[in-house]
């Protein structure tokens, strides 16, 4: 796999040199929450810039729907970035269009322009290789070479991260090289016990994972709103609270398999039970086993705030993705917390992977250096650890 470091030693002065980053940052309204991942993404863009690159930036925020949507506009991204570089970054007004030559041609060595959402172009989350191909040919029309570094989406078949490496000289950024070194120290002779600990939003994405990791972990720790699809499966009644009803038989199987395994699969004992989704939101403790039907889990409870520490105490290795609860909100962030203490206060090799995770970590002003590594990605990651393939990285093989 050639790396950032072969291009550099090419020589990339004057070069248009396309880098995918994952610049998918947490907003209040234009207001970056958390800025780790922009952050993350400079050391690679500077090496590039310091080499006299022209860099030409493609990254996504959230999911739009394949049309533009001010909503989630890379504005506010662009402004932060040009911040923390020190120098303006100019923000193309469309992802391949008449805005974005203008942008990429105006460079000049060692400047920056940001590709607005790539998202923001259907063809980017196609199925259909040809209509990906064809956004990633204009992708590839506006540079010579690419550089992946958005590791945080390289589990992703898109235009952007996987069919543009097909038609440029492709390199591994710094960023993508060094996760995945430190994710492969998880894999190999990993010290047991072996916890891995699931919650987050991303439900449907997120199971997925769980039948490899069945086969490799000692015990699974499920809360956040991953939680709530699991309690369904055992039958109870979960409310109004995250579910992913098209997995119930599935998670059954997770169930019936973690069984079958010895694995230990830990689910919440008790949910803060709320009336609706806010801030201030009436709530109370309730049994995970009865959420009254008009009210909607929100973060686990004390016990379960209790019982997850124990679980990870004797832990020799820990990876966590996915908030305990919506942590956004002070009156929900506890058990996040309480999960976030358990493992800086565990010796364990410990690694926290998510946009939100590690954003929940540095929000709740828990100290980075309490854990092992802080990973950009979430899903990425854990589809590492199941032992996938990412498309995003065998593509820079080639
Ligand atoms: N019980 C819950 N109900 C609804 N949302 C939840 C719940 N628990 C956690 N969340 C939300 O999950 C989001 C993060 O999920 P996800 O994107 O899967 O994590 P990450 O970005 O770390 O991979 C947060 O915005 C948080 O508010
Ligand atoms: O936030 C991300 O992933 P994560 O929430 O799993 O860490 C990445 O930017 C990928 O985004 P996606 O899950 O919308 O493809």
């Amino acid at each position: 796999m050639k790396t950032l470091a072969d291009l550099l030693a090419e020589g990339v002065a004057g070069r248009r040199v396309l880098v995918r980053a994952d610049l998918n940052v947490p907003l209040d309204g234009e207001t970056i929450t958390d800025d780790g991942r922009v952050r993350a993404s400079l050391p690679t863009i500077q090496q590039l810039t310091g080499a006299g690159a022209r860099v030409v930036i493609a990254a996504h925020l959230g999911r739009p729907k394949g049309a533009p949507d001010p909503k989630f506009s890379l504005k506010p991204v662009a402004k932060r970035l040009g911040e923390l570089l020190g120098q303006d970054v100019k923000l193309a007004e469309d992802v391949t269009g008449e805005s974005a030559k203008s942008a990429v041609e105006s460079l000049r060595d060692g400047e920056v322009a940001l590709l607005e959402n790539i998202r923001f172009d259907a063809r980017e989350t196609s199925k259909d290789e040809a209509e990906r191909g064809a956004l990633a040919d204009e992708l590839a029309g506006l540079v010579t070479a690419f550089v992946s570094d958005g590791f945080g989406v390289v589990h992703r078949k898109q235009a952007s991260v996987y069919d543009v490496a097909k038609r440029l000289p492709h390199y591994a950024g710094g960023l993508v090289l060094a996760e995945v070194d430190v994710l492969r120290k998880l894999t190999e002779d990993t010290e047991r016990p072996y916890v891995v600990v699931l919650g987050g939003a991303k439900v449907s994405d997120k199971l997925g994972v769980i039948a490899n990791l069945l086969t490799k972990v000692d015990r699974l720790l499920i809360g956040g709103g991953m939680a709530y699809t699991f309690l369904k499966a055992q039958g109870h009644e979960v409310g109004q609270s995250l579910l992913q009803e098209d997995q119930l038989d599935q998670v059954s199987g997770f169930l019936t398999e973690a069984e079958k395994r010895g694995v230990e699969l830990v689910l919440p004992v008790d949910v803060l039970a709320a009336t609706e989704f806010g801030p201030d939101a009436p709530h109370e403790v309730v049994p995970a086993t009865g959420i009254p039907a008009d009210r909607q889990g929100l973060d686990i409870g004390p016990e379960t705030r209790e019982l997850f520490a124990s679980k990870l105490a004797d832990a020799k290795t820990v990876f966590w993705n996915g908030p305990m609860g919506v942590f956004e909100f002070e009156a929900f962030s506890g058990g996040t917390r309480a999960v976030a203490q358990a493992l800086v206060d565990s010796d364990a090799f410990s690694v926290v992977g998510g946009g939100d995770s590690a954003a929940a970590v540095r929000q709740l002003g828990l100290p980075e250096d309490g854990f092992s590594h802080i990973s950009t990605g979430g899903g990425a990651s854990l589809e590492f650890l199941e032992g996938k393939e990412l498309p995003g990285v065998l593509v820079l093989e080639d």
